[in-house]
């Protein structure tokens, strides 16, 4: 008998699966609904779709998988109730973020002159992408702090408190969405905790938008504002005394555009947008569909050539395959106006190297400028997912490997 599957239709990779035995629905995964889901037996995601009872009830579903790491919109109680498998794609973006956050400090070094040298990064979550954060960042002149309970129970590396990892120069938050239990992430970081951040921090969010009470963000922000031109300092001195890099946000896909401005950058959710994290998802959740179901399994491995997918002309004149990927020329003009005597610093020289690879400040240029032009929430949120489906060519850096 097929096996009827119904697919977000910006899982990468999945167009090119055929089997015989599987006929496959591509769907768009903000607009599905139960009338959608009713004649499917497995249901394939991204983080953009809730599955709970409203959408599975009376369908024939037994398999979901999501092709992320994060669960949160999964109800996954209810799918255990039912008897349905579920599987996740838990790690294969790791990469991916640790790149991304270290290309957010890269930008930070290259446009303010921003140095890791002498600074604590506390890293608020150590799982999949906060181990492989740390990995890079220990290679770094950093000072690195570890933040997490639960693995503080089962392992001796020493770890610090919530409350500590505030007092760090960089706050690197990559915890789960979770509303219960002894160490709920749910506006972890809220107007009391706001308030106990040090002047200069640098705050990056790339786990999920709720760990900050982005409403208390936004009157902090605001609120600093007004005491420094009190102080007579510049706009721009406000800009650098607190600083927050968020690529996740309340509300998506319509975060609100007061944060959005004050955000020293802001990314539409794409931290874990390589191709290779990308396809390894894709991997994971059909080769557990096709365990599940005894069907072949197919091989999604990234192509050795690059770009892979969905780009524009591999020989563009202009070197700018998809937003936020850039060439040499694009990184020595950019470069040009920094201090060109600090240009010799090793630091600075990495972090070149690094936003060759990838340029957060590019795509926080498209969003911004897309987004707050938009007339509508309507428009604004379609513009957050476009921004997120042309980012289709951004590949992991090689030398993290
Ligand atoms: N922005 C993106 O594109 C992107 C990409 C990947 C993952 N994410 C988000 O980041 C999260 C982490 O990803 P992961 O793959 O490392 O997940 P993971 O499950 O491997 O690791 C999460 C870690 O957070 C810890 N944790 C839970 N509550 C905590 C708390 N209150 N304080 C400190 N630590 C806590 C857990 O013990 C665990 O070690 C995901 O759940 C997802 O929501 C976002
Ligand atoms: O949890 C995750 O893995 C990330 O948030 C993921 O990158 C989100 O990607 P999407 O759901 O847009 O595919």
């Amino acid at each position: 008998m097929t096996l009827r599957i119904l697919a977000d239709q910006n899982i990468l990779a999945l167009d090119a699966w055929q089997d015989p035995d599987v006929e496959l629905v591509f769907c768009d995964g903000r607009t599905l609904s139960a009338g959608d889901v009713k004649h499917a037996d497995a249901l394939l995601v991204r983080s953009i779709t809730r599955v709970n009872a409203s959408l599975l009830a009376g369908s024939n579903v037994r398999f979901v998988g999501t092709a992320t790491s994060g669960t949160d919109h999964i109800d996954l109680d209810y799918l255990q109730q039912q008897g349905i498998h579920f599987t996740s794609a838990a790690g294969a973006n790791a990469e991916a973020v640790a790149d991304y956050v270290m290309c957010c400090l890269a930008e930070l070094v290259i446009e303010s002159g921003f140095s890791l040298a002498g600074k604590t990064v506390a890293v608020v979550g150590v799982g999949h992408v906060g181990s492989a954060l740390l990995s890079r960042l220990r290679s770094t002149q950093a000072e690195c702090l570890a933040c997490d309970p639960f693995q503080q129970l089962c392992s001796e590396t020493p770890y610090v408190s919530f409350l500590e990892a505030l007092k760090a120069d960089v706050i690197c938050l990559h915890t789960p969405l979770t509303q219960t239990g002894d160490y709920p992430t749910w506006h972890m970081l809220n107007a009391d905790n706001l308030m106990r951040l040090p002047k200069g921090v640098v705050v990056i969010n790339a786990g999920r938008g709720e760990a900050i009470d982005n409403n208390a963000l936004v009157t902090h922000l605001k609120g600093m504002s007004v005491k420094t031109k009190i102080n007579q300092d510049s706009s721009e001195n406000f800009r650098h005394s607190q600083r927050f890099i968020l690529d996740v946000w309340e509300g998506e896909p319509s975060p609100d555009p007061e944060l959005l401005d004050l955000a020293y950058l802001a990314t539409p959710h794409i931290a874990g947008y390589s191709v290779e994290a990308k396809y390894a998802a894709s991997q994971r959740v059909v080769s557990s569909l096709c365990e599940h179901f005894g069907l072949a399994l197919p091989d999604f491995k990234v192509p050795d050539s690059a770009p892979v997918y969905g780009v524009g002309d591999a020989d563009d004149k202009q070197g700018v395959t998809d937003i936020g990927c850039v060439s040499d020329n694009d990184v020595s003009e950019f470069c040009a106006s920094t201090d060109r005597q600090a240009a010799a610093n090793a630091e600075q020289q990495q972090a070149r190297q690094l936003l060759k690879t990838f340029s957060p400040r590019r795509v926080d240029t498209a969003f911004r400028q897309a987004y707050l032009a938009a007339d509508n929430k309507s428009s604004g949120a379609e513009c957050f997912d476009n921004i997120r489906r042309s980012l289709t060519a951004r590949r992991e850096n090689p030398h993290s490997q």
